[in-house]
């Protein structure tokens, strides 16, 4: 008996350590419908959590807490740098969403969601889609992201191509003193939700792309979108995405693709694109900054989901979504200056300005504090 204690402490200790930084983790079980995820809240200092959900089939259930406490970390800065009054949280199901997908799995997550009671708001992120948050909110209000026929605000990958469409733009702008997309030509990594938008519109403004996708569906469908635009796709194996000759290298899919393997591959002059923690270590913008590649901060790039879905929580204005994912273009541009006059790193210029917003906001807090209310009025 003794032993048992003594390991369950050791346990705890190690896993408190892992999530020392988060506010929240939430293991959630529901084993009728096979739901296993985790969702995390790390800052709440701006707002509730707000953050997508992604479902993966995670090797490990380590696997699975480490994406989901890095991307959760991520949306606070994303919330930060875009203005938003929201906090940062993600969520994570464990599964293949090709094949462990069900309307009972995500009603179940919905009620998980909802025991937070308004803590954390959550709706798409890679594996899921609208229809899947259309079952959670069955459950729960605290959804977003869904068909504006289900009382939500619409697709959220539709602003997300467009803020990546803003940060090509500021960065030609930037790099050749001309911001047109025309003439050049892309690397994209993952033709999904977003990844397949940005290829549509670059394929319309006269560029060329060179794609790759594990998902053999998304391959056919570019190859059909191909036929309308001669010579202009190339399609490329996963690993020969990274040193193509392309003028800028999208990664739209998944996390920790710039690390010491691929950076040491890329001949692109910058990289902008959508996927989350694009970084595998935070080093790694020094690496892509010494071998003269501009790195566009992944969070400020892909900030048009989070502005649209925070914006349907505070009565939606589609003018007013176009207008806060046009100024990425304008951030990505005064990061890209900031970091040339300090001779630091674009990341860390982007987290600097975080920083001082999330601080700024500490102080406002305190001098703020609500009153809780005592127990016994709570249940009057
Ligand atoms: N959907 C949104 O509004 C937002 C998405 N993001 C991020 O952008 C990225 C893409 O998101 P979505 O398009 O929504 O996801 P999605 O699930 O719709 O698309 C991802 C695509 O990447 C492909 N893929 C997966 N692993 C790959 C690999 N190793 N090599 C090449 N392709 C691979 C998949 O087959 C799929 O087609 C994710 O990192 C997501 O977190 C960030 C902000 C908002
Ligand atoms: O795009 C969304 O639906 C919410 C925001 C988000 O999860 C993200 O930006 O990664």
């Amino acid at each position: 008996m003794k032993q048992q204690i003594d390991q369950s402490a050791v346990k705890s200790i190690d896993i408190f350590e892992k999530i020392s930084g988060h506010e929240q983790v939430v293991f959630c079980n529901d084993p009728s419908t096979g739901l296993q995820a985790i969702i995390a809240i790390h800052n709440t200092t701006l707002g509730p959590a707000l953050g997508g959900t992604r479902m993966y089939p995670y090797a490990n259930v380590e696997e699975a807490l480490e994406d989901v406490l890095r991307l959760s970390e991520g949306m606070t800065y994303k919330c930060a740098a875009a203005d938003i009054d929201f906090g940062g949280g993600k969520g994570v199901i464990i599964g293949d969403p090709k094949t462990n997908k069900s309307p009972a799995l995500f009603r179940a997550y919905g009620q998980f969601v909802d025991s937070l009671n308004g803590r954390f708001y959550t709706g798409t992120d890679m594996g899921t889609t609208m229809d899947d948050f259309v079952q959670a909110s069955k459950e729960t209000n605290f959804i977003n992201g869904i068909p504006e026929e289900f009382g939500g605000g619409g697709d959220s990958s539709v602003p997300t191509a467009e803020g990546v469409l803003y940060g090509l733009k500021a960065t030609n702008e930037y790099l050749f003193g001309n911001e047109t997309l025309a003439g050049k030509t892309y690397a994209i990594q993952g033709l999904g939700k977003v990844g397949f938008k940005v290829a549509e519109q670059l394929l319309q403004v006269g560029a060329h792309i060179i794609v790759t996708d594990i998902s053999e569906e998304a391959i056919t469908a570019i190859r059909e979108k191909a036929t309308n635009y001669p010579g202009m796709v190339t399609v490329v194996e996963l690993d020969d995405i990274y040193e193509v000759d392309a003028d800028i290298f999208i990664p739209c899919a998944m996390g920790g693709i710039l690390n010491d393997e691929t950076i040491e591959k890329l001949k692109v002059k910058a990289v902008v694109g959508s996927a989350n923690n694009q970084l595998k270590e935070d080093f790694h913008a020094k690496a892509l900054h010494d071998k003269g590649i501009l790195y566009a901060p992944d969070y400020i790039v892909n900030a048009g989901g989070l502005i649209q879905v925070a914006d349907e929580l505070y009565g939606a204005n589609k003018a007013r979504v176009l207008l806060k994912t046009k100024a990425i273009y304008q951030s990505i541009l005064a990061i890209y200056h900031q970091s040339e006059l300090d001779a630091i790193t674009t990341l860390e210029a982007a987290n600097r300005k975080c920083q001082q917003r999330l601080e700024e906001q500490q102080g406002r807090n305190n001098f703020f504090k609500r009153e809780k209310s005592p127990k016994w009025t709570f249940y009057k």
